[in-house]
């Protein structure tokens, strides 16, 4: 579908001003190059009946054109052990990019880390489920997804994938697909799903 130029469209954070600014861009040229292959087929849409197909499609298209992997950073800030201690922090967010982490090293040298995303200290939960939630979305146009959270232990692997009943993680903001099946039987209706036992009959 895409030719070998596609990587021109995949954001580049080398040279980003601004991630919006980058984003708007690089979603324009992936509509302009969709256009572009779509009428080099000669009237491909005309054979897609489905409307909706075709935008799910699309959509995940854009979502492989972003990667198929992606590798976000999060650190946590100081626990009160860390500040009593005097702990400092020994790394920081690369100002001009939301992608950039920088590493002070033991000999006071600085090394320079990109990902996807990287969230500081103040990124939330909200904020951390916004960069998975495209991908989520794919689950529901059957294709498999896997996230999960790598590090040291007391990193924040289950805060960030489970959180507390207060401040839920990436787990509990997925989607919630409820399934239910009826079964009628002479007048009366009974979910098969449900124990019988416990369940009221309904007419
Ligand atoms: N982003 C964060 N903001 C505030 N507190 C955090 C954050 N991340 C982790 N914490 C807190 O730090 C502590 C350790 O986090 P957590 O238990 O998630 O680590 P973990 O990587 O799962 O550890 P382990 O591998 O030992 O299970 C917890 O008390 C958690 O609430």
């Amino acid at each position: 579908m895409f030719p070998q130029n596609c990587k021109d469209v995949v954001p580049n954070h080398d040279s980003k001003p601004s991630p919006t600014t980058d984003a708007v861009k690089t979603l324009e040229n992936i509509t302009t190059q969709l256009d572009s292959d779509v009428s080099d087929k000669g009237g491909y849409w005309k054979e897609v009946p489905d409307e909706l197909s075709e935008q799910k499609r699309l959509y995940n298209e854009v979502i492989e054109l972003k990667g198929n992997i992606r590798v976000f950073c999060r650190f946590r800030p100081l626990n009160q052990t860390e500040i009593s201690s005097g702990s400092g922090s020994v790394v920081g967010l690369e100002s001009s990019l939301d992608s950039g982490l920088q590493v002070i090293c033991s000999d006071s040298s600085k090394k320079q880390f990109k990902f996807d995303h990287v969230f500081g200290p103040e990124g939330n939960q909200e904020a951390v489920f916004a960069q998975t939630k495209p991908i989520v979305s794919s689950v529901l146009d059957g294709y498999n997804v896997c996230i999960f959270a790598y590090g040291q232990t007391g990193t924040g692997k289950t805060f960030t994938m489970e959180g507390t009943p207060k401040n839920r993680g990436v787990n509990f903001r997925r989607y919630e697909l409820c399934v239910s099946m009826l079964e009628v039987n002479n007048e009366k209706t009974r979910d098969i799903l449900v124990d019988n036992t416990n369940q009221p009959t309904k007419k």
